[in-house]
């Protein structure tokens, strides 16, 4: 379970960030207020555009960010007074997050399962079950470097998952992968779920929500505007599908200067 309440994220901008951003503001607020509760058994998908917040949101959870404000608790411990403990119990997926390019996918996955305290046999049984189903075997010797952004993927997630975690957070899990993978990669989340898992992932790929996602919560400049199954979002934006619902939601909540 993790449950998030009233989490606001302000970063400090560099001279340089200022630039880029062309704004003469020195602090830009990511994420304000928003709370949500994620459960067991269930897939929670957080929809929004480029720069909504939506990372930043799951690195709060994972422990990488701390909050400026609010507080997060995953399976009931604090993500910074606990940060350990939460550390133990999540698989979390960024693109941010590579893996070293000089080793293979096998020696990763090794070197991560140690580092979760798992003894050879527990890391070669996972290895297995995980580099089966997600087709590793074939490349799992060669070099990181070596590999197509695709075989880079499916390793990052069955590293991410080498210690069986109970909460899993992807950030936009299927981004870059053909049609095939991504497929295998929502499925594997599926049957996560199913275990009693509690899986949180961020998207921008509407069918991908609408599909995989138990619950959405839709959010834009950092706020969270609506949040609940696909029927309730449609019921209550009185549209026929996600796409519809997302732009009559962009309407509302991108006005400038909000
Ligand atoms: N380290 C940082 N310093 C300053 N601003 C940042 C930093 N990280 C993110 N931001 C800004 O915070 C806002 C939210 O970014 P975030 O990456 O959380 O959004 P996102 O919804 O995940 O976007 P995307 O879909 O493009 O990955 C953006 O305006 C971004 O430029």
């Amino acid at each position: 379970m993790i449950q998030i309440n009233e989490l606001t994220k302000v970063y400090k901008l560099t001279k340089k960030q200022m630039m880029e951003q062309k704004t003469k503001k020195k602090m830009m607020k990511a994420v304000d207020k928003v709370s949500l509760v994620s459960k067991p058994g269930e897939i929670y998908g957080l929809l929004g555009p480029n720069g909504a917040g939506k990372t930043t949101v799951l690195r709060c959870i994972a422990t990488l960010l701390k909050p400026t404000q609010g507080e997060i608790s995953v399976s009931g411990y604090d993500t910074v007074k606990e940060s350990e403990e939460v550390r133990k119990r999540i698989g979390f997926l960024t693109n941010e997050i590579k893996l070293d390019p000089q080793f293979s996918p096998k020696y990763m996955f090794t070197f991560f399962g140690r580092l979760h305290g798992l003894d050879d046999k527990t890391i070669e049984e996972r290895r297995e079950k995980l580099f089966a189903y997600f087709g590793i075997k074939d490349f799992e010797d060669k070099k990181i470097d070596e590999l197509s952004t695709g075989m880079k993927q499916k390793a990052s997630i069955a590293v991410s998952l080498v210690h069986d975690p109970e909460v899993i957070i992807f950030d936009e899990p299927t981004t870059g992968l053909d049609i095939v993978t991504a497929r295998s990669v929502t499925d594997y989340l599926k049957m996560m779920r199913d275990e009693g898992k509690t899986v949180i992932i961020s998207t921008h790929i509407m069918t991908e929500a609408e599909k995989l996602c138990d619950r959405i919560g839709i959010i834009i400049k950092g706020n969270l505007v609506l949040e609940g199954t696909l029927d309730e979002i449609l019921n209550s934006t009185n549209t026929r599908d996600l796409e519809d619902a997302f732009f009559e939601l962009y309407k509302i909540h991108n006005k400038e200067g909000e």
